[in-house]
């Protein structure tokens, strides 16, 4: 049966229905192996500066790299829907800039933008919806402020955390997102805000009791040097790469490789050989 493609009303009517399944992809063969997998979502998540780039955290990622993934996997033509994660400081201090540089996104084939933040960026919010592009929240842990929340730490431990949490969601619903990532919150603040609000709730290391979860795809591929303790590896594609590779090696090293070879026509060859 022919898959149709996802728009962002296929994924509110998810909630209370079917999980959600959600991955990163920030590349053509990826983003179609994802598709054919039969993921809902594709986020070209600003990870890509860690797993894909080797920054030391996301606050280097810029708005060019993330156009260059972006445009990569929606060359893929995925049936998912396509999110594009807003990189560090192209939506915090200006209106105008926010609007614009979420329209980017959207002119490449992106079908929503997600930016990190709670309440205080609710007109940020307000006014990049009332453009005519559709938003997915983030809280709990907000890597792009890191440094302010004192490393990646769990959010939400204690009672003030975890009302500021569902403040948040409350306040963030009623900007117009469409749905939430919850990232690396104590599970009984997902779950709350979950029942809470009507739109779904997309979680990363906050439990089970969320609309769907979302995972980093070199965390669940094995391919990387560091993977968060809430990420679960399904193959170890790393050594199965690094195997290849050294099998390769060897046979190039002993004459193994190349055994296909292609040669000349007779007569051509003999006037090559005399000449
Ligand atoms: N590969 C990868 N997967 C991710 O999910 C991911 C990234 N990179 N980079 C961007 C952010 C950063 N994320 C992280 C990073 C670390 C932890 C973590 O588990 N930290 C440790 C140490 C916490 C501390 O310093 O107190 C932990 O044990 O909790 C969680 C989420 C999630 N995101
Ligand atoms: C982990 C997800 C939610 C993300 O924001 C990213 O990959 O950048
Ligand atoms: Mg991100």
């Amino acid at each position: 049966m022919e898959r149709k493609k996802l728009t962002i009303r296929d994924i509110m009517k998810m909630k209370n229905n079917k999980k959600i399944v959600a991955i990163t992809s920030y590349d053509y063969p990826t983003a179609k192996i994802a598709d054919e997998a039969g993921v809902d979502i594709i986020l070209i998540g600003d990870s890509l500066g860690m797993v894909i780039l080797g920054y030391p955290s996301t606050l280097q990622v810029g708005m060019s790299e993330m156009l260059i993934h972006t445009k990569a996997v929606c060359n893929a033509n995925p049936k998912a829907l396509v999110v594009s994660d807003m990189p560090f400081m192209s939506y915090e201090y200006s209106k105008e800039k926010a609007i614009l540089n979420s329209s980017k996104f959207l002119r490449l084939g992106a079908d929503a933008i997600k930016l990190e933040g709670g309440s205080e960026y609710k007109e940020v919010i307000k006014n990049i919806v009332n453009s005519g592009i559709p938003v997915m929240g983030h809280i709990g842990l907000t890597p792009q402020k890191y440094k302010q929340i004192g490393g990646y730490r769990l959010i939400g431990k204690n009672y003030q955390e975890a009302k500021d949490l569902l403040d948040d969601a409350i306040q963030l619903e009623d900007s117009g997102i469409f749905s939430l990532v919850i990232e690396y919150t104590a599970y009984e603040v997902a779950k709350r805000i979950t029942e809470k609000i009507s739109i779904p709730t997309i979680c990363i290391g906050s439990g089970p009791y969320c609309d769907g979860q979302i995972m980093v795809i070199n965390d669940i591929l094995g391919m990387g040097d560091y993977s968060p303790e809430f990420a679960k590896r399904y193959v170890d594609l790393k050594s199965i790469i690094r195997n290849a590779i050294s099998n390769y090696k060897s046979e190039v090293e002993n004459g193994k490789f190349p055994e296909k070879y292609w040669g000349m026509k007779d007569e051509d060859k003999k006037k090559f050989e005399n000449s």
